[in-house]
């Protein structure tokens, strides 16, 4: 089945209303997007902000007349006859397949690769991670990831216990055991996050070096060598004496997910419990890294 989509600019007042009556005019979906590359980082809970330019896209069935919606539109005050808006052919593909199509292995350091499971190896003799994202985040291609993908890499983590901290797919806490690490905790919120890095470790052959807990669910008392944690840097402001706790003396520390702008404060706030190195940065965003006091 083939679609076409209005495309057209609206602002953060309107957008939302708009979208509600496109829905009402028979439109299967509404997208809202960045029209002017404004970012918006960590929203409040319950928060949906929008954009000063708002993109609206809506789309519709192939054969559904635009014109009359279109028209209606061009009258509303907001437009005043100056509707700034694009219809397009959308071609019908297979997104899934489409977004396989795109994901390559990546190399990380010096040993380690990310092979996505239906690709084949480019080199046996390195450290190859067979992974299959699922719904959870974490393929390797943003720099969050990558950046702590390079730092593991670059760790000796033989006999090692190590801790993921919003484990995600588990691509961490998997790179971590087979970079020789003895045992590794991923620890989320998020139920999928679970499922997806038990499954990860299974097509790796170290499910049973791996414990998952849902945070709630993770013990007071765990200690390892090794914590990394890539999640934005509210929650790891928040949730920094419960990391601190989890590192032994002496254990290193990575935190990613953090912008640039966010690196120094993020780092002032972890020097109560650890030594803080300078950050390491990958397009927008940080690496912190410290020793635990
Ligand atoms: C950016 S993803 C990182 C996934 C993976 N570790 C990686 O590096 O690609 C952040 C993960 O942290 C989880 N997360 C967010 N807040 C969390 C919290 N307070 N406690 C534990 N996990 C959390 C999310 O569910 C998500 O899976």
């Amino acid at each position: 089945m083939a679609w076409i989509q209005l495309r057209f600019h609206s602002d953060k007042e309107h957008a939302e209303t708009l979208g509600d009556w496109l829905m009402e005019q028979g439109s299967l979906s509404i997208t809202l997007e960045d029209g002017q590359d404004q970012p918006i980082f960590e929203p409040k809970l319950g928060e949906t902000p929008l954009w000063n330019d708002t993109i609206v896209i809506a789309l519709f069935e192939a054969d559904w007349d635009l014109n009359p919606i279109v028209a209606e539109m061009q009258a509303m005050p907001e437009f005043n006859g100056k509707l700034n808006y694009k219809i397009e052919q959308i071609e019908d593909k297979d997104w899934v397949r489409e977004w396989m199509d795109n994901f390559h292995p990546i190399q990380f350091g010096k040993r380690l690769w990310i092979c996505p499971s239906w690709r084949d190896i480019p080199d046996p003799n390195a450290i190859n991670v067979i992974l299959d994202p699922g719904l959870a985040f974490g393929t390797g291609t943003h720099p969050t990831t990558a950046l702590c993908l390079e730092w593991l890499d670059g760790l000796d983590l033989a006999q090692s216990e190590v801790i993921d901290f919003g484990c995600g797919s588990g691509i961490l806490a998997v790179a971590a055991l087979k970079l020789g690490a003895k045992q590794v905790v991923g620890i989320d919120i998020d139920y999928q996050a679970i499922e997806a890095s038990k499954a990860n470790a299974e097509r790796n052959n170290c499910a049973e070096q791996l414990s998952l807990y849902l945070t709630e669910q993770t013990p007071t008392d765990l200690k390892a060598e090794v914590l990394v944690a890539n999640i934005l840097a509210g929650p790891l402001r928040e949730l920094a004496p419960q990391i601190a706790s989890h590192v032994k003396q002496g254990g290193k520390l990575a935190l990613s997910g953090l912008l640039k702008e966010q690196a120094i404060e993020l780092a002032e706030h972890y020097s109560q419990w650890f030594e803080m190195d300078e950050p390491s940065h990958k397009e927008d965003w940080s690496r912190l890294t410290g020793v635990r006091k």
